[in-house]
């Protein structure tokens, strides 16, 4: 079997699905994104149809068509294209998995099932294993989100000889603060054959000294240039400025969360930031509000997130 293959590392943004005014899919500015996401952030890979997505308020055909227009317009630009194709009923996650493998996706992710859920390890891995089988030649990884989904089994259980069950298994999107958990991930994973994804983007410089080999999330969709900045500090083993741009993050992440932050919130302030818009997302989330946006707007400006003259904050060599 032909894997590993690529191996997917550094920084991967969960994709927001822009819609129109009128709650349908704006197809026609994620060329736009894509070229903003490479260009402007330098982030070069993307998961689609997750948390961020809304993947799980899509219908089928819609994420099918949003799986492929993202797949279209990253040709030649992006390096790797992972399509969430999780879902309640088996069935559907294996269409969705078989028609990722079909347009030339690079990965395939999946959650836990989260209304009927699986009471142990063993029943989780048979759910997984079914989805990964109907796309045989893609790259799996598992997207651990407990308080999403309401399941609460531990990763490092579930990696323990997964690749026995899941031929195709290459990783975990880890989005939980449970950094014991995540080591014991990383100390499992001796030949480093699997990507370990993080995916808390406000200590990701701590899941970085774990042993994190990348990172999935929604701010990087418009903190991706200074989370890169963050994870070059890292690699020349400056902690101090990589603790400087993670606490810069954080002041932001922090403020926004106070406010109360969720994906309406992300597609409100990615709109700001990019001047692409986003849209409202679907019933049952609400747009954020006129309030929240001028907040966040002030605070990015603040903190040199948004090109515009204001109070710095967020000047981090006058810190350090
Ligand atoms: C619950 C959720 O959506 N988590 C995202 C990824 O999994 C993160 O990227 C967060 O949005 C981010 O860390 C801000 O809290
Ligand atoms: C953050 C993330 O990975 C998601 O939105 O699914």
């Amino acid at each position: 079997m032909a894997f590993p293959k690529k191996k997917l590392r550094g920084l991967v943004a969960a994709t927001i699905t822009p819609m129109t005014e009128t709650g349908e899919i704006n197809f026609a500015v994620i060329g736009r994104y894509v070229d903003y996401l490479v260009k402007e952030q330098g982030v070069k890979s993307i998961f689609v149809n997750g948390t961020t997505g809304e993947g799980l308020s899509l219908s089928l055909s819609e994420r099918r068509r949003v799986a492929e227009e993202w797949v279209t317009q990253g040709r030649n630009k992006l390096d790797q294209v992972v399509i969430h194709v999780g879902a309640l009923s088996l069935k559907e996650s294996q269409e969705l998995a078989q028609h990722a493998a079909e347009i030339g996706a690079d990965g395939i992710a999946v959650i836990a099932p989260f209304f009927f859920k699986s009471q142990n390890k063993d029943a989780l891995i048979s759910f997984l294993r079914e989805v990964a089988a109907a796309a045989p030649a893609l790259p799996f990884y598992y997207y651990h989100i407990p308080s999403l989904t309401g399941v609460k089994i531990r990763a490092e259980e579930l990696l323990d000889g997964i690749q026995d069950k899941i031929p195709t298994f290459q990783g975990l999107k880890f989005s939980d603060t449970d950094l014991l958990d995540f080591g014991q991930c990383v100390d499992q994973n001796h030949q480093r054959q699997f990507a370990l994804l993080f995916g808390v983007d406000e200590q990701l410089l701590s899941a970085l000294i774990m042993g994190a080999t990348g990172a999935v999330g929604s701010t990087y969709n418009y903190l991706g240039k200074k989370t890169n900045q963050m994870l070059e500090a890292f690699e020349r083993q400056e902690f101090t400025t990589a603790r400087n741009y993670q606490f810069c993050i954080q002041r932001f992440i922090n403020y926004v969360i106070k406010l109360g932050f969720g994906v309406s919130q992300t597609k409100a302030i990615m709109t700001l930031v990019s001047g692409i818009p986003m849209g409202p997302p679907r019933l049952p989330l609400q747009k954020a509000t006129k309030e929240f946006t001028a907040n966040a707007e002030a605070k990015l400006k603040s903190l040199d997130f948004l090109p515009l003259p204001g109070l710095k904050e967020g000047n981090l060599e006058a810190r350090s």
